[in-house]
């Protein structure tokens, strides 16, 4: 088991504390606010019911999670250290001296700056190359971006380690190679900020509308395509220089007050906190926070469909754990039912009953049978070369609900194999307790005329070698049952 310290448990620290969690690594937390424990706890409730569900596959078992009044002993032997305190330097470094005092000097610092280039961080340091910049995005157990902004100092060995530890945590390094204040999204962020300030200032728009104006058009066509690529189709066929051409000119029109900030006078502060409130007031942090979630959560599933983008990343991410998920042909104990899925419950498969949503356990259920056909030798190779299974029929029991974050498996026992018929009956369950049934009759077919005809013999034989191991099992409680004609 792998272990990070935290340090600076803010909203930025809890995010970063329930990624490595729920990555599986050991967490050690040390942060001097007394309320630290119940914030962290409360972004780790949110995570859990959000990040898990994002993967296909089962995220390793959650690491440990403990806190520490001493610095010293948080970062003791630590392979990774995240640094969140708030965006002072004379406090950043400071810190940094008390870690590099007692850490690992093979152990990596990263920082959380939104705006320090890293070879500020680095001045005056133990070990200056010890020190990157790992700048990440609000919130941190979902959004896979973090900016890894490096200066010489920095080794190539230390870079690459940097780079495959945030990847085995589900994220996407980008690398800053040459440091600049505020990085690259930060820049970005600043200067549509800038422009929102005096669009309420100068009485344009309230925060409301800005908000509006961001979330139905370009912030969701930001989420997929970026800036370059949305406007290279906005060219249209004589694409990015045609683009330039007919948009370049307006830049040094009035469209934008650049670099001016308003000034941040009493006044303003009022009137963009009242219109915030007057906007957003009726949620609570926390409930905007899983209001948010719930969106990101359905947003990047679409990416994953598409393998596009943020999607890619997590397909990546999944790939990655995929061979230790599930056991095959010769690792299952073949003499009891079969995993066939484990998972956990994404937010967007629950509904407004607040639980596992009906259409949802059939999709489990049929991921569980294409792993089972998996198993047997129908995999993608087989079905490119013309042969498949289709569904015939299915029933499903609920027995009782899964929230979402749930971790739940199936278990297939093959109630028949044998020629074109495959005969499964499915039991999901969360932990020890039984959430559902489902029992799917299959038949082999030609993908070229789209009837039934006999497996390969491989299939066949894999059946039968399950056949005769499950010989001994019960048949199912509830297996060949229908729903009965009311008294
Ligand atoms: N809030 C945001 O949207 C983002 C913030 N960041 C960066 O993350 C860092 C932290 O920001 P937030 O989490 O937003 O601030 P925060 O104010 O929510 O949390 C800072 C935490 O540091 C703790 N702290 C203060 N002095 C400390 C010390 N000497 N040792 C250990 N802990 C100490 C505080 O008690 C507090 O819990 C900043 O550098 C910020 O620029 C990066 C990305 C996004
Ligand atoms: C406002 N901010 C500069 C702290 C924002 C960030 O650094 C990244 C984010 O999550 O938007």
């Amino acid at each position: 088991m792998t272990t990070a310290a935290i340090i600076g448990g803010g909203v930025i620290g809890g995010g970063w504390a329930a990624r490595f969690l729920l990555n599986g690594w050991d967490v050690r937390v040390f942060d001097p606010d007394p309320e630290a424990e119940r914030k962290i706890g409360e972004v780790l409730a949110n995570a859990r019911r959000s990040l898990p569900g994002l993967s296909d596959v089962p995220l390793p078992p959650e690491g440990k999670l403990s806190f520490h009044t001493d610095l010293a002993e948080a970062v003791k032997g630590v392979a990774w250290i995240q640094e969140s305190v708030p965006e002072r330097l004379d406090l950043k470094l400071k810190v940094y001296r008390s870690i590099q005092e007692a850490c690992d000097p093979q152990a990596i610092l990263g920082s959380s700056t939104s705006g320090f280039k890293p070879s500020e961080l680095q001045e005056g340091a133990l070990r200056p190359g010890q020190i990157v910049v790992t700048h990440p995005f609000n919130p941190v157990y979902l959004l896979p971006l973090i900016e890894l902004v490096t200066t010489p100092e920095n080794s190539p060995e230390m870079i690459e380690r940097a780079k495959e530890i945030m990847r085995g945590l589900g994220q996407f390094p980008l690398h800053v190679r040459k440091e600049i204040d505020a990085h690259i999204a930060d820049r970005f962020l600043e200067a549509v900020w800038r422009e929102a300030l005096w669009l309420v200032k100068d009485g344009i728009a309230t925060t409301e509308e800005i908000d509006e104006a961001i979330r139905m058009g370009f912030g969701i066509r930001w989420a997929q395509m970026g800036l370059f690529e949305t406007y290279r189709v906005a060219g249209g066929e004589a694409g990015m220089k045609h683009f330039m051409a007919q948009f370049g000119p307006c830049l040094s029109w009035p469209w934008t007050k650049l670099m001016d900030v308003p000034e941040f006078t009493d006044e303003l502060v009022d009137l963009i906190a009242g219109q915030s409130d007057a906007q957003s007031g009726h949620h609570t942090i926390r409930e905007l926070e899983r209001i948010r979630d719930n969106n990101l959560v359905g947003m990047m599933r679409a990416l994953k469909a598409q393998n596009w983008g943020a999607g890619a990343v997590l397909n990546r991410h999944d790939a990655a754990l995929k061979p230790k998920a599930l056991p095959d042909l010769d690792s299952a104990d073949l003499s009891q039912p079969i995993l066939t899925l484990s998972r956990a419950v994404p937010l967007d498969w629950t509904d407004y009953n607040g639980h596992m949503t009906e259409s949802k356990y059939l999709e489990a259920f049929a991921n569980a049978t294409d792993r089972f056909m998996e198993i047997i030798g129908c995999d993608a190779d087989y079905i490119a070369s013309g042969g498949s299974y289709f569904t015939a029929e299915t029933h499903i029991r609920h027995l009782d609900e899964a929230h979402a974050g749930a971790r739940i498996r199936v278990e297939t026992q093959m109630l028949l194999g044998q020629g074109k018929k495959l005969h499964l009956f499915h039991r999901m369950y969360e932990g020890d307790k039984l959430l559902a049934t489902g029992e799917s009759f299959l038949l082999h077919v030609s993908l070229e005329t789209r009837k039934p005809c006999a497996p390969s013999p491989k299939i066949e034989a894999a059946m039968a070698r399950i056949a005769e191991a499950q010989a001994g099992l019960p048949y199912p409680e509830g297996a060949g049952s229908a729903i009965r004609k009311p008294a």
